[in-house]
């Protein structure tokens, strides 16, 4: 393992038509850490992902993943790079005519020619790590949603990837399932030597796992450091933020013309609020 960092964005900046997500986001993620990205919804959370991933071309800026321009590779370059990350969309739904077994072996069948035996002893040591070899028969309409996110990790894990991406690993779970998540995300990271990315609202789960933090809002990053430098952070964004304080600097409406303009079509004699 070396210092160098596993992904470093460079001046990022991306739109969506005219709206501007992102104006100059530098971050570094290190390697064989958890490093969680959060803030507030809408600033582009998944966006960044994406940007990573390579599904997204930034409009200036740059993003090496182990030295490597992801924009800058030939198709054939991103594909086997791609190999090396796992990732774990919160649409990244189980094939429903598979049962769990072949869900995960599925990457192992795409992207290797190994002979049946070995698929499943990989099959089946993932399915160990996730707590579900037992289950390996089960087609997807008989798990839970925390099984099936379970199930998911497994597979998102198949090749033994260096990186791995969680978007909003949490979302729909019931505290317990939440719990075994955490732990799960935690200790796959070190006992694979991962370098994980996790997006996540999850405030007390996602701190309690991360090793670093990025919080963007506005297009850019805000504050990042350990959980408990930001913790003790005093700028009122990163407190209401990190406090999950409903009312401060981060506005809660997307923005939008006066109410009354959009109620009444046309702006009245008396304003009757916005
Ligand atoms: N395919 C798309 N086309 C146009 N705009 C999009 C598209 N996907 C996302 N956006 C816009 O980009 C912005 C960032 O979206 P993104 O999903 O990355 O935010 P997020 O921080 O992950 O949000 P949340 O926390 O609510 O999931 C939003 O304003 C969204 O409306």
């Amino acid at each position: 393992m070396t210092d160098v960092p596993f992904i470093e964005v460079e001046n990022l900046y991306f739109s969506r038509g005219d709206h501007e997500i992102f104006r100059g986001v530098n971050m570094t993620i290190p390697r064989g850490k958890v490093t969680a990205i959060m803030g507030p919804s809408g600033t582009g959370k998944t966006t960044l992902l994406k940007l990573i991933g390579g599904q997204l071309t930034p409009e200036s800026g740059r993003i090496l993943i182990d030295g490597q321009d992801v924009h800058k590779l030939s198709r054939k370059a991103l594909f086997t790079l791609r190999k090396r990350m796992g990732m774990l969309f919160q649409s990244g739904a189980l094939f429903s005519d598979l049962d769990v077994f072949e869900n995960v072996a599925f990457p192992l069948r795409v992207h290797t020619d190994l002979p049946d035996t070995m698929v499943r002893d990989l099959v089946l040591l993932k399915l160990q790590a996730v707590g579900l070899r037992g289950a390996r028969h089960l087609t997807p309409a008989e798990l839970s949603g925390g099984m099936a996110r379970r199930v998911a990790l497994a597979r998102a894990v198949a090749l033994d990837p260096e990186l791995i991406l969680y978007d909003e690993p949490f979302v729909g779970q019931d505290p317990i399932s939440m719990g075994v998540l955490v732990q799960l995300i935690k200790r796959l990271n070190q006992a694979l030597q991962l370098t994980s990315v996790v997006v996540s609202h999850d405030i007390k789960e996602t701190l309690s796992i991360a090793d670093y933090l990025y919080l963007i809002a506005d297009g850019q990053v805000v504050a990042h450091g350990t959980p408990q430098t930001l913790d003790a952070n005093q700028d009122p964004r990163v407190s209401q933020f990190i406090h999950g304080e409903p009312d401060g600097p981060v506005p809660f409406h997307y923005p939008a013309e006066a109410f009354y303009q959009d109620v009444l079509g046309e702006a009245p004699a008396k304003q009757i609020g916005s």
